[in-house]
């Protein structure tokens, strides 16, 4: 891979790539502040369909925005899913007389982003919000991804083509979840990479050996489960297509293949293979699965849900049979007709014809395209009860706090580089950035910690994305759900560590019905945990700073049991300690200077 760009850094590259996109494309629009693209010729009477997650992955799943395909896709920075206020913003711009469902990939940031989200429409009174979360890899065992599931790759593709057909032909809501659900079980997909990919702007020299392949890889870069000397094109082949249809592994065979089933092939660009090599690689996939007595009903090659500009591919067989066993609503060619049916998207490939654009998109203008909209969340209720403290002690707390974490960051970047996929050190430093603009902005600064809870919360959803930015914000939303409920039962009681122990006690279970992790699990619950646990025995700042320390540097012996880690292979005495958990202890080291330095 090469770690040369024109765009050097990625931060502005999202935004500016989706103003790019929609320009090009007259069936789309754009939220530019909230990263949601949208079919400008949006019908409300169908089934909205939302998919979205961290970018890089282009075209997928902007580039499946279009009548026929998705009504609307949510960005995230790179690699890391966008916030639940995001996802919000793509629901109201998109509503549905019939329902929504949300498409994601089955990673801890998108279930968490997308499952607030869509807590938040049902609390708000809307129904039929539904998820279908798609996991097709082959490559984690069983026994490993057990608390996780399979994760995804280029087979959410195909169920947004089929659902997205299966809307326009009117198909009910509740079918076509269970539709959507069914397509996911029936999908089997691996990929390979002779190299990792680069992200403009992001540190880390990162590569697979000369001459060495990884496979199992998952879309952001993570190591692959397997590591192997190049066999050549053809072994290599066999060796992807053994894993997805070897019926006798206990451990994977996720998806059952019997003779004369009927087969969809998809096999995927992740993004830095020339045309001329994705050509050559289909071929041989199709000539060793002619050798298994395999020919694919329907197949595609290109690119559809990439890993930057990675050199590698993966291949997806999605059984029809199957799933017409699990709803026989369809059968086998209504399927094919869904997949065949017309789109308009920016990127799926000409094996559907395409749609007219409707005359009141003809000649608009580029600045039509995008739409700004006024959020009503932004508006922060000042009412109820408030509970006082010395503003100028909290700020202190919060900047030495931030502080502390920008100076972590490089080795937090560090340690998601071997567990993860690299980006914890910057939504971390993302985080802090944005706590450090809102405290110049006058966070904290009347002292009231309800208020402060509540904004702290909305500024950590906003800024840093990814699975640690929903933990740390349910956390937040917790912590200002119990000051809330204390400063009404008792508005003048004293802001002790004691207090703040109980606060934390009440915000982790909330947090828990969120999460399943729990100490033990390789995450930042390793060190959150004992931290609000000890503060709330004993009372004694200290004594719990020391728990968090030892329970984050715990992690080091941990096998990771959630989160991306689960999927990188085993321990072998080596590994970081988990750097969400890391991110926390530095987040709690600076808030204990802060307090000694005041005694
Ligand atoms: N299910 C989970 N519950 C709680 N924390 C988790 C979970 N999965 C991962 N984490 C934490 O999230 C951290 C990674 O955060 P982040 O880089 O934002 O994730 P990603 O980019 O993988 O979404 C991990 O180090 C771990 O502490
Ligand atoms: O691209 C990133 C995924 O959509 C979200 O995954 P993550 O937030 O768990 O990294």
């Amino acid at each position: 891979m090469t770690d040369r760009h024109i765009f050097p850094d990625h931060t502005t590259l999202v935004f500016r790539s989706l103003r790019g996109l929609v320009a090009s494309h007259p069936y789309l629009s754009l939220i530019p502040s909230l990263k949601v693209v949208y079919r400008a010729d949006h019908d409300s009477s169908k089934v909205s369909l939302i998919c979205g997650g961290g970018s890089g992955h282009e075209p997928g799943t902007v580039g499946h925005v279009g009548r026929g395909l998705l009504s609307a896709s949510v960005a995230g920075d790179v690699f890391a899913s966008p916030s639940a206020r995001q996802v919000r913003a793509a629901m109201n711009q998109v509503p549905s007389d019939k329902g929504i469902i949300l498409i994601i990939t089955n990673y801890t940031g998108d279930n968490l982003h997308f499952g607030l989200a869509r807590l938040m429409a049902q609390s708000a009174g809307e129904k039929n919000v539904e998820l279908v979360v798609v996991g097709d890899d082959v490559s984690v065992p069983r026994s490993r991804g057990k608390y996780v599931g399979r994760r995804c790759l280029a087979g959410i593709t195909l169920v947004c083509k089929i659902l997205g057909a299966g809307s326009e032909a009117d198909i009910g809501f509740e079918n076509l979840v269970a539709l959507g659900r069914a397509i996911s079980t029936h999908t089997a997909s691996i990929c390979c990479a002779l190299d990792h990919c680069h992200v403009p702007g992001r540190s880390g020299d990162w590569h697979i050996e000369s001459g060495r392949v990884e496979i199992g890889l998952g879309l952001h870069n993570e190591t692959g489960v397997f590591n192997i000397s190049h066999p050549g094109p053809q072994a290599l082949i066999t060796y992807l297509l053994d894993l997805i249809l070897k019926q006798d592994d206990p451990e994977r065979s996720y998806v059952k293949f019997k003779d004369g089933d009927q087969l969809v092939l998809l096999v995927n660009n992740q993004g830095g293979m020339s045309a001329l090599e994705m050509g050559a690689v289909f071929d041989e996939v199709l000539v060793q699965l002619e050798s298994r007595n395999i020919i694919p009903v329907r197949m595609l090659n290109g690119p559809f849900m990439g890993s930057m500009n990675m050199p590698g591919i993966s291949i997806s067989l999605l059984n029809l049979t199957n799933v017409t066993q699990d709803c026989n609503f369809v059968s086998v060619l209504d399927l094919l007709q869904m997949m065949d049916a017309p789109q308009n998207s920016v990127a799926w490939p000409a094996t559907s014809g395409i749609y007219p654009l409707p005359d009141y998109l003809k000649n608009r203008k580029r600045e039509d395209a995008f739409t700004e909209i006024e959020e009503q969340e932004k508006a922060f209720e000042f009412g109820g009860p408030k509970l006082l403290a010395s503003s100028d002690f909290t700020q202190k707390i919060l900047r030495q706090a931030a502080q502390d974490v920008l100076a972590v960051e490089p080795q937090l970047t560090r340690w998601d580089t071997i567990v993860g996929d690299g980006d914890c050190g910057e939504t971390c430093a993302l985080g802090a950035k944005g706590v450090l603009v809102a405290l110049e902005q006058g966070l904290g600064s009347d002292g009231d910690l309800v208020q402060l809870f509540r904004v702290l919360t909305q500024v950590i959803d906003d800024s840093m994305g990814g699975t640690l930015g929903a933990i740390f914000s349910i956390f937040l939303a917790g912590l200002t759900t119990a000051v809330i409920s204390s400063a009404s039962s008792s508005p003048d009681q004293p802001i002790t560590p004691e207090f703040f122990g109980r606060m934390t006690i009440q915000a982790l279970e909330i947090l828990k019905q969120r999460t399943a992790a729990r100490v033990g699990h390789r995450t930042v619950m390793d060190a959150l945990i004992p931290f609000g646990e000890i503060l709330a025995s004993t009372g004694d700042l200290r004594k719990a700073v020391d728990a968090c320390k030892a329970g984050g540097e715990g992690t080091v012996k941990l096998q990771a049991k959630l989160g991306r880690a689960t999927y990188v292979g085993q321990t072998n005495g080596d590994m970081p300690p988990d750097p969400g958990a890391m991110a926390f202890v530095a987040v709690a080291e600076g808030i204990l200077k802060v307090y000694t330095g005041s005694r």
